[in-house]
């Protein structure tokens, strides 16, 4: 059977998935969202010329004075009035310029006699030195964020001094979440012979922790066919996740259960190492993502495709996650037809690949701070070429 490129899947992914409707929420419940529109500037920043310091408003072609003190400017108590020749406004940082002036000298440079000022030091350096000008951050009207772009902080705080409240944004995903297989029991649990702690369900929950989504837990349902087509058939969600039973056994049953509750697979096993038997359809309003057992394979089409699919139906312009290129700190082999994702660490700034690449071995995984793509047919690399990697940090 064909392998279907990773690319290709994820865009077959996005393909499945249904944008979440929009709501508007107050900025500080916005954080993590992706914009839904274009935010625009209902205002000018600064909304007037303002001092950059503590000082005194002047007139450039006044220096060197001295200066007869008129009044002060203070940020939020502006100066009523326009400065003649020869004179100043006591001045403080973020205050308006009064009329008149145009530039600030700092107190640093000037010594106060009375009401006469006169200048200690070099004084502006320009003309408008230590001002700043209306609209220097941004304009009425201007793009403050992206339709698409995450309201990261930053983003959050340019809104709020553009003049906005509440922000438009997806809504967020429901996402259940289904471990399967009969050698499964939760975490901390006696466990009689041939019994597993449950970890994927866990990990995929934890995975999600930044992202706005709303977990709906489905525990781990048994390999039994009915069992598994009854909890699927139930799913009122906008993902449903499973991990495990994805594969060719007699025992991995999440396809027909799926087919059985009425969904459709869209496609299945991808070149892909590890993950290569990770599955996608749509069951209902829902869509589907049968994500291998192995706990690696889990973690790794998590990485490639849940966290994108989210990301993608919460709006976001770019939502796979970003490569950067790194020298390799020691050689690895040629690759086959399959994408390799190898568990890896940074050091000094170059990557390593951890020795044995196991698709069920938790520990590499738990200490890899990066994932070393190798892209199919990638011929054998030595110390110091460049890789690929995926930050896992
Ligand atoms: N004949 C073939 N066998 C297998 C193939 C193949 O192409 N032909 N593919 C292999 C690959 S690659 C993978 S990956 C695995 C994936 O299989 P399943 O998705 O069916 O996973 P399971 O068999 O259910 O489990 C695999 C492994 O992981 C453990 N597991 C499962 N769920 C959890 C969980 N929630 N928490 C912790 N550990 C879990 C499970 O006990 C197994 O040890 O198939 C290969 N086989
Ligand atoms: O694709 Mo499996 O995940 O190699 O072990």
């Amino acid at each position: 059977m064909t392998l279907l490129p990773v690319a290709e899947a994820q865009a077959r992914l996005f393909a499945l998935a249904r944008a979440a409707p929009t709501e508007t929420l107050p900025l500080a419940a916005a954080a993590g969202r992706w914009a839904a529109a274009d935010i625009r500037a209902r205002r000018t920043q600064p909304a007037t010329d303002l001092s950059a310091m503590d000082g005194y408003a002047i007139r450039y072609a006044d220096r060197p004075g001295p200066f007869t003190l008129i009044g002060e400017s203070a940020a939020g108590r502006p100066f009523v009035g326009t400065l003649a020749p020869g004179e100043t406004v006591r001045i403080f940082t973020g205050a308006a310029m009064p009329g008149g002036a145009d530039s600030v000298l700092v107190q640093e440079e000037a010594t106060p006699d009375g009401t006469t000022i006169r200048l200690t030091g070099e004084g502006p350096r320009r003309h408008g030195g230590n001002v700043r000008v209306r609209g220097l951050d941004f304009k009425s009207g201007d793009v403050l964020v992206a339709a698409g772009e995450r309201l990261t902080p930053a983003r959050l705080a340019v809104a709020a001094i553009g003049g906005h409240a509440a922000l438009p944004v997806a809504r967020t995903v429901r996402i259940a979440i289904a471990a399967t297989g009969d050698e499964l029991v939760p975490a901390g649990s006696a466990l009689a012979p041939g019994q597993l702690p449950e970890s994927n369900g866990l990990m995929l929950a934890a995975m999600l922790g930044a992202l706005p989504v709303e977990v709906i837990d489905l525990g781990i349902i048994p390999d039994d066919l009915a069992t598994m087509t009854t909890a699927f058939a139930q799913v009122d969600a906008d993902i449903l996740v499973t991990t495990g039973g994805a594969s060719v056994g007699d025992h991995d049953l999440v396809r027909p259960a799926l087919e059985g509750a009425g969904g459709a697979i869209d496609f299945w096993k991808i070149a892909l190492r590890p993950g290569k038997p990770m599955m996608a359809g749509r069951l209902g309003d829902a869509v589907v993502l049968g994500l291998p057992g192995n706990p690696v394979s889990a973690f790794v089409t998590a990485q490639l495709f849940l966290l994108p699919l989210i990301a993608a139906m919460s709006g976001a312009g770019d939502p796979l996650p970003p490569t950067i290129a790194v020298p390799l700190g020691e050689a690895l082999p040629a690759n086959d037809h399959r994408t390799d994702y190898l568990r890896g660490e940074l050091r000094d700034g170059k990557a390593y690949a951890s020795t044995i690449q196991d698709s069920s071995m938790l520990r590499t995984l738990a200490r890899a701070t990066c994932l070393i793509v190798r892209q199919p047919h990638a011929p054998a690399a030595q110390i110091g070429d460049s890789a690929e990697i995926l930050n896992l940090a």
